[in-house]
């Protein structure tokens, strides 16, 4: 039920919303606190409405692949509700946490609960101010674990990258939104639509050669465009121009720049993770068991 509390608070249900604190193309999300147990969560409030034009907009023809009729997912709020059902699943100490869905038909907005990981995004790129060799040692670890966790529950995450990884109190990673997540029966997925984001996307999901590609090497390739911002504060691949950007992604090696020092063990993880061709990458096996992350 929503309702306006004394001092001007909309309150939801026991929730009484506080300062946006996040936002992005799904909606906004709010400070939430809880008046029955005295806690803080993270309330994303997705808007039905704005979900309906955005697909609408860009309806995309049915791919001959797989028959997406609006029973699936080309209906925008199927979806979201196969974003809950994923969360629902989930439960590892490095994956925020569903509380609870607040989905009042007549309401506009969907209202998704999440345990709050109090610091928020673990850094913002681009920025001057990297993180340190051993900050980034801490939380790549964290992203290996999380990661393993979800391919192991056969979810291909689909957008790794910093701004989806929040940082606890406990100085630990949770990573966050599912919103172009997949499911995947066997052992990997098939993929064979361009999600996610531009910068973090590998050569083999962005060349016109291929139909259709993996899911597990697609999240490892984020995972090392994401190790390669922590540590010098931006992307190794960047353009304005999307057909630039791809042309990098393609042709491009990576390069350290001379102004950050980083150890010689860290340079050889990175150049592993990314890795163009997607059967020579590295796996999460293989990276559990490199000496940087072992150090
Ligand atoms: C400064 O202090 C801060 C403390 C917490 C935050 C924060 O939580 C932000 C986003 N949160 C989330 C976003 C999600 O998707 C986009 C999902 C999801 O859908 O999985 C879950 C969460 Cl929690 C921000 C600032």
């Amino acid at each position: 039920s929503l309702s306006e509390d004394p001092d001007g608070y909309i309150q939801l249900n026991q929730y009484k919303l506080k300062d946006e604190i996040g936002k992005g193309s799904y909606g906004i999300v709010k400070l939430a606190y809880n008046k029955e147990d005295n806690r803080n969560y993270a309330m994303k409030m997705i808007s039905k409405k704005k979900l309906m034009k955005r697909t609408s907009l860009i309806r995309r023809a049915p791919s001959r692949q797989q028959s997406t009729t609006s029973s699936e997912l080309n209906h925008p709020l199927q979806r979201v509700y196969k974003e809950i059902a994923i969360l629902k699943k989930l439960d590892h100490p490095n994956v925020v946490k569903l509380i609870e869905v607040l989905d009042d038909p007549n309401q506009d907005y969907l209202c998704l609960v999440f345990e709050l990981v109090e610091k928020g995004n673990v850094i913002e790129i681009p920025c001057d101010n990297p993180l340190s060799e051993e900050d980034a040692w801490k939380y790549f670890r964290d992203l290996v674990l999380g990661v393993e966790y979800l391919h192991y529950q056969k979810i291909i995450h689909r957008d790794i990258k910093p701004s989806n990884l929040l940082l606890g109190d406990d100085d630990h990673i949770k990573i966050a939104d599912f919103g172009v997540s997949n499911e995947f029966d066997g052992d990997d997925a098939l993929i064979s639509n361009s999600l996610g984001t531009p910068a973090f996307l590998p050569p083999e999901a962005i060349t016109e050669n291929s139909m259709s590609w993996l899911g597990k090497p697609l999240d490892i390739w984020a995972m090392g465009i994401t190790l390669y911002a922590f540590v010098f504060g931006y992307c190794p691949f960047q353009d304005e121009n999307i057909a630039a950007l791809r042309s990098k992604i393609l042709m491009k090696n990576v390069i350290f720049p001379e102004e950050i020092e980083i150890s010689l063990s860290l340079k050889d993880l990175i150049l592993k993770l990314l890795n163009k061709d997607p059967a020579k990458r590295l796996t999460i096996d293989k990276i559990k068991n490199h000496k940087w992350v072992t150090k």
